[in-house]
């Protein structure tokens, strides 16, 4: 997955990931009343209307980006239907290209985790038969169980070219009370950044890079200076660029000397484009795909000045 995602971005020249986050407050009316007229106010309309929604911000920007990250919360709070939903937005977006990384942060002991490592990134066997479940090409882990909990993922990651996100330094405020609490000499994310560099080495691309990343928040700049010097062969997510206040000059740290090894997340920046002062007085609730073409587009610019 780490080799394709680094050709999507080469081919792109655009180290941004859009954030499927979708939430009823981003969807434009239109978009929701069709929906309450097939399914009424119910669950299965908030996902027809995910799903329609994301579909158009996939057209508007496949072009332009190499990757799109769904976050299952979204999708889950609306049960069945909305898991549906992200499943097909997986799928639509694979249509166009585009790597898939599900947001779905899971962490559970080695025979549970086998369950979800074989759903997001394996097979299922249903007796004789064998199925790909969600589709995803990478999805995020949490590392608080260890090595035993993330292992069943990394055999999937060689049979079916598949990758990991693990959380090493998280974005929000409050990250700190665990990740920078003292473990000897050094800091704990510093020590699950050792932890996830040297799993990582089992998993090698052919780039120079892991099948095995980190999540790293861009608004912890130093932080993320200093992990990119620990994990040179770790590729980076990473989230907090634009709602969460992060600007460019605050990741460019995560970056390598080549202006690679890290992807940068933006979701309500860019899918809610069209509600933010800078755009909406330019595009209208019916323009809202083509109002986050072209935040991706000024994203662009924002981060090709630090790289
Ligand atoms: O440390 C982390 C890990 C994950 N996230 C996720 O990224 C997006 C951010 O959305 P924005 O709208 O761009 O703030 C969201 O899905 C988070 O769950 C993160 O923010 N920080």
């Amino acid at each position: 997955m780490i080799d394709r995602l680094i050709e999507k971005i080469e081919k792109t020249k655009n180290p941004t990931v859009v954030g499927l986050d979708p939430r009823l407050g981003f969807v434009p009316g239109f978009i929701k009343e069709e929906a309450y007229e097939l399914y009424g106010k119910t669950p299965k309309a908030a996902a027809r209307a995910f799903y329609e929604f994301n579909k158009a911000i996939i057209d508007a920007v496949y072009d332009l980006v190499p990757a799109v990250k769904p976050q299952v919360a979204m999708y889950e709070q609306y049960g069945p239907e909305g898991i549906k939903a992200y499943i097909d937005t997986i799928l639509y977006a694979k249509e166009k290209g585009l790597v898939v990384i599900g947001d779905v942060k899971r962490s559970d002991i080695a025979s549970t985790a086998e369950a979800y490592a074989d759903g997001h990134i394996g097979r299922v066997k249903v007796e004789d038969e064998v199925h790909e479940v969600y589709h995803e090409d990478s999805i995020t882990l949490n590392p608080y169980l260890g090595y035993d909990s993330i292992e069943p993922y990394m055999n999937h990651c060689k049979a079916y070219d598949k990758g990991l996100f693990i959380l090493v330094k998280t974005s929000n405020p409050n990250s700190g009370e665990i990740q920078d609490l003292d473990v000897g000499e050094e800091k704990l994310y510093e020590r699950v950044g050792r932890l996830v560099s040297k799993w990582g080495e089992a998993v090698m691309g052919k780039r120079g890079y892991s099948h095995i990343g980190a999540v790293v928040g861009a608004t912890y700049p130093e932080q993320g200076t200093r992990l990119r010097q620990l994990m040179p062969h770790t590729f980076f997510l990473v989230p907090g660029y634009g709602a969460q206040g992060a600007t460019a000059k605050d990741l460019a740290g995560c970056f390598d000397q080549n202006g690679l090894g890290a992807i940068v997340n933006s979701s309500r920046g860019i899918i809610a484009a069209y509600q933010l002062e800078k755009y909406k007085n330019k595009f209208s609730d019916k323009e809202f795909a083509q109002a986050a073409r072209e935040a991706v587009i000024d994203m662009r610019k924002d981060l090709e000045r630090v790289l």
